[in-house]
């Protein structure tokens, strides 16, 4: 099989993007796994497909698969690509300066500004409400805390490691997160750091204590897992995603962060959300949707022939 494909980052999260408008392209697991493999394949975070919408106020589906092979619901740094993608490929009108977006997780409207090439440079998202009820993440812990809107949700709720206990807010933008605030690392154990005497977010070995909570027992449909920081001038976050690892940014983990510091009371429900990939603006407001501002770049674009 032969594909033309377009390589997209948002804050450094990245995409292979493949026009499937005619709704007929079948990839396996492993042809997947192939295309986001940064050794043998293209690389990327993701695999996303372009297709036609079933909802006429939508410009088109985002059909997004993790490099795992397997389907989430929604992708934020991917829907700032996605707008990207139809408007510098003439799907989408550069002067409309707005678009939806059609996904798993319903549409999204999206408003973008662009270059003087008329190419797409940021977006903002309207990323919908959080959804917090315990059935709704998904999650087995039990709600301990009301919200302002009036649901019941899970708040810092402890959950056993090898590590000893991690307290997690759960908040659902579409697909699951559950946010862990590190608000005193010097409890965690020297082991989960790559320097014991400097312990911080950036030491902290995600790899094992991520993959550990990705697949907790607590999370029926897994988990995507942000460990956060609130400090002075934002949120800082690293991310240890469902079905891909770490990536450099998680656009609905940055929402979910911001929705569970403002819940917390540890900031308002405007932030900037610092990534190792970028900066991400995130405000859940008064109307109760979340809106995500952030940028959309092209990485490269080429033709493939693939091996499986
Ligand atoms: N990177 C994305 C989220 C992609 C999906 C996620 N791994 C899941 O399985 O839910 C984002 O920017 O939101």
């Amino acid at each position: 099989m032969e594909l033309d494909f377009v390589k997209l980052h948002g804050a450094g999260n990245d995409f292979v993007f493949i026009d499937d408008f005619s709704g007929t392209l079948e990839l396996t697991k492993e042809q997947i796994a192939w295309l986001c493999d940064r050794h043998f394949g293209i690389g990327a975070d993701g695999v996303i497909l372009v297709r036609r919408p079933n909802d006429p106020a939508c410009a088109a589906y985002m059909h997004y698969i993790n490099s795992d092979g397997t389907l989430a619901e929604m992708c934020g740094n991917g829907v700032r690509c996605f707008a990207k993608y139809l408007v510098d490929y003439a799907f989408v009108d550069p002067g409309d300066g707005a678009l939806a977006a059609e996904t798993l997780a319903g549409a999204r409207p999206l408003t973008f500004s662009v270059d003087e090439d008329g190419k797409l440079v940021s977006a903002t998202v309207d990323m919908g409400t959080p959804r917090l009820a315990p059935d709704e993440v998904p999650t087995t812990l039990a709600a301990n805390a009301v919200s302002p809107y009036g649901e019941a949700f899970v708040l810092d709720a402890s959950v056993d490691s090898p590590w000893g206990p991690f307290s997690f807010t759960c908040v659902s933008m579409g697909n699951p997160h559950a946010v862990c605030f590190l608000d005193d690392m010097r409890a965690l154990p020297d082991e989960l750091f790559a320097d014991p005497l400097a312990k911080s977010l950036d030491t902290l070995d995600l790899d094992r204590v991520g993959a550990f909570f990705e697949n907790h027992p607590v999370f029926p449909e897994k988990a995507n897992i942000e460990f956060a920081v609130v400090q002075s001038g934002g949120i800082a976050m690293r991310v240890y995603e469902r079905g891909c690892g770490e990536t450099l940014a998680c656009g609905t983990g940055a929402c979910a962060t911001g929705v569970a510091a403002c819940l917390s009371g540890r900031s308002g429900c405007s932030n900037e959300v610092h990534l190792p990939g970028g900066v991400l603006t995130v405000s859940w407001g008064d109307d109760g949707h979340v809106s995500m501002r952030g940028p959309a770049a092209e990485s490269f674009s080429g033709h493939v022939r693939l091996p499986l």
